[in-house]
C-alpha cells in the first residue's frame, strides 16, 4: 500500500529555500553562543561589540557532553517504561494511525524525585551554571549528530514516511526541515520524545541549578529567580500533562524531523529558554512585593487565556457535542470540520498564542527593565508566533476554503485584539 502513494514534491520552500537554510543552520548555533556569552559580561549590553570566541578548547567538555547523553538515556528508559496509557496519532497518508506513549508527566515526577535527592545528597548542581557554555556546545553537538542520522535514516524510508513540507528534493533544505515525518526505531518516536522530554524537563533541571547557583553565592534564592521558575515550571508540567494535545500540532503533523526540530528541542529550548534565570545568577534584581503580584497576576491572565483556548479547541475537535463547547457558535466547512467562531477562538484567530505571549513577558519582567537580554525570549516568540501563524493560516485556507474566508470575517484579528 505504502508503495503506491504517489511521490509529492515539497513546491512551497519556507525560511528563504535552501539559502535560508544554509543561514538558519549557522544562525541558531551562532544565536545561542552570543546570547550565552553576552548574559556573562559584566553589563550584558546587547548593544556592545562581541567579544572574541573562546578558545575552542575551553568550549570543549566531555564530561558535559556525557552527563547529557546520561540525562537523555534517562529520559529514553521513563519513556518506554510500561507505565502510562497510548494514545493515536491522527490519519496518515497511508491510512495508518500510529500509537504513541502517553507517560511524560510521570517521567517529570521521577526526574524531579531524583533531582530533589540530588539537592538532599548535596550533589554541586551549581556546576552546570558553572561549565553552561559548554553544555550548550555538548548540546549542540548532540543535536547535529542526531540530524544527520535522521537525515540519512530517512533516505530509506517509503515516500509515504516522508514529510510534506519537507520533501523539496533540495538535501540542505530536506536536512534542514525534517525528510522523514515520524521517524522511529521499532515503537520509539524520535521526534515524539524530543518535542517534550530531555530538553523541556531539561529546561527545568537547569532553572533549578541555576536557583542552587544563586542560594550557594547570597544564602537564599531571590524573589525574581524564584518567580521565574516557578512560572517556567508551571508551563513545562502543564505541557507534559496535557501531553496528548501535541499529537495534533503541526510539528507533529506537518513537519519532519530535521535539524531545525532536533537542535530546537535539544539545544535551542533549554539552553535559550533558561536565559531569565541565568541571567538573574550574574544580574540580580530586587523586586518590591507590589511588582511581584503584579507580575504573578499578569501570568495568571496569560495561562487563563493559553489554557482556556488550548483545552476549548482540544475538546471541540474531540467531541463536538462535548457539554463545555455546546453553547459555543460554529461555522461549518466542506470537509465536515466545524471552526469555532465564539468563546476564546472568537476573541482573535489565535487565543492561544496571546495567552503564550502574555506569559513570555511575565517571564522576563522580574529581570527588570535596565537589560534587553532577558527579554529575548518575548521577542524571539514573538516572530516566531507570526511566523506560525502565517503558516497556519495558509493552510487552514487551503483546507477550508470560503469557511476560513467568512471566520477571518467575523474574527478580523489574527493575535492581539485590536492590533494584529
Ligand atoms: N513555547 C514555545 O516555544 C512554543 C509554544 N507553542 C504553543 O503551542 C500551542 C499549539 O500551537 P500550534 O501547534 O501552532 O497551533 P494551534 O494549537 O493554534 O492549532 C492550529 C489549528 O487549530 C485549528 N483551528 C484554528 N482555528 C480554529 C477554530 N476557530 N476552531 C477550531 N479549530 C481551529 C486548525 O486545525 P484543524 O482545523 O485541522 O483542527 C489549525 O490548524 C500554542 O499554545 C502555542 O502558543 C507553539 C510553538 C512554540
Ligand atoms: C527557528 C527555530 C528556533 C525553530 C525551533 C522551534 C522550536 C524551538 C519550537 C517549535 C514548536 C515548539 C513547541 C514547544 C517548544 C518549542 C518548539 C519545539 C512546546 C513543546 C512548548 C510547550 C507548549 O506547551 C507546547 C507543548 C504546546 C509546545 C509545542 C510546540
Amino acid at each position: 500500500m505504502a508503495d503506491k502513494i504517489k511521490t509529492t514534491r515539497t513546491k512551497e520552500l519556507e525560511f528563504g529555500g535552501s539559502i535560508g537554510a544554509l543561514l538558519m543552520l549557522i544562525f541558531l548555533p551562532g544565536t545561542v553562543l552570543y546570547l550565552l556569552l553576552t548574559c556573562n559580561t559584566a553589563d550584558a549590553s546587547v548593544f556592545q561589540v562581541p567579544g572574541p570566541l573562546p578558545p575552542l578548547e575551553t568550549l570543549w567538555n566531555p564530561f558535559a557532553l556525557t552527563l547529557l547523553l546520561g540525562w537523555m538515556s534517562l529520559q529514553a528508559v521513563l519513556y518506554m517504561l510500561p507505565m502510562g496509557t497510548i494514545a493515536e496519532g491522527i490519519t496518515l497518508r497511508d491510512n495508518s494511525r500510529l500509537r504513541y506513549k502517553i507517560n511524560a508527566f510521570y517521567a517529570f515526577l521521577v526526574s524531579a524525585v531524583l533531582a530533589g535527592v540530588a539537592v538532599t545528597l548535596r550533589v554541586p548542581l551549581s556546576y552546570v551554571y558553572d561549565h553552561f557554555l559548554e553544555f550548550a556546545v555538548a548540546s549542540g553537538i548532540i543535536s547535529l549528530a542526531l540530524s544527520i542520522f535522521l537525515y540519512i535514516k530517512s533516505l530509506a524510508a517509503p515516500e509515504s514516511a516522508l514529510a510534506p513540507g519537507g520533501n523539496s528534493g533540495n538535501p540542505l533544505y530536506d536536512f534542514f526541515i525534517g525528510h522523514e515525518l515520524n521517524p522511529r526505531i521499532g515503537s520509539f518516536d524520535l521526534k515524539y520524545f524530543c518535542e517534550l522530554r530531555p530538553g523541556l524537563i531539561g529546561w527545568c533541571l537547569i532553572n533549578l541549578c541555576f536557583l542552587m547557583k544563586d542560594i550557594e553565592l547570597r544564602g537564599s534564592a531571590s524573589l525574581s529567580m524564584i518567580l521565574v521558575c516557578g512560572f517556567q515550571g508551571l508551563y513545562v508540567m502543564d505541557a507534559l500533562w496535557h501531553e496528548e494535545a501535541i499529537l495534533t500540532t503541526m510539528d507533529i503533523v506537518h513537519d519532519g524531523f530535521g535539524f531545525m526540530l532536533a537542535f530546537g528541542d535539544l539545544c535551542w529550548v533549554p539552553f535559550t529558554y533558561s536565559l531569565q534565570a541565568y541571567f538573574l545568577v550574574r544580574h540580580p534584581q530586587e523586586l518590591s512585593t507590589l511588582a511581584a503580584i503584579g507580575i504573578v497576576l499578569l501570568n495568571a491572565v496569560g495561562y487563563i487565556i493559553f489554557r482556556g483556548a488550548n483545552s476549548q479547541k482540544n475538546a471541540f475537535r474531540r467531541n463536538p457535542s462535548d457539554p463545555s463547547v455546546t453553547g459555543l457558535e460554529t461555522i461549518p466547512t466542506a470537509t465536515g470540520k466545524k471552526l469555532l467562531v465564539s468563546g476564546w477562538w472568537g476573541l482573535v484567530r489565535h487565543p492561544n498564542y496571546l495567552g503564550d505571549l502574555i506569559m513570555a513577558l511575565a517571564w522576563s519582567l522580574p529581570c527588570g527593565l535596565g537589560h534587553i537580554l532577558p527579554y529575548f525570549y518575548v521577542i524571539y516568540f514573538t516572530g516566531l508566533l507570526i511566523h506560525r501563524e502565517a503558516r497556519d493560516e495558509h493552510q487552514c485556507l487551503k483546507k477550508y476554503g470560503l469557511a476560513w474566508q467568512e471566520y477571518c470575517k467575523r474574527v478580523p484579528y489574527r493575535i492581539f485584539p485590536y492590533i494584529y
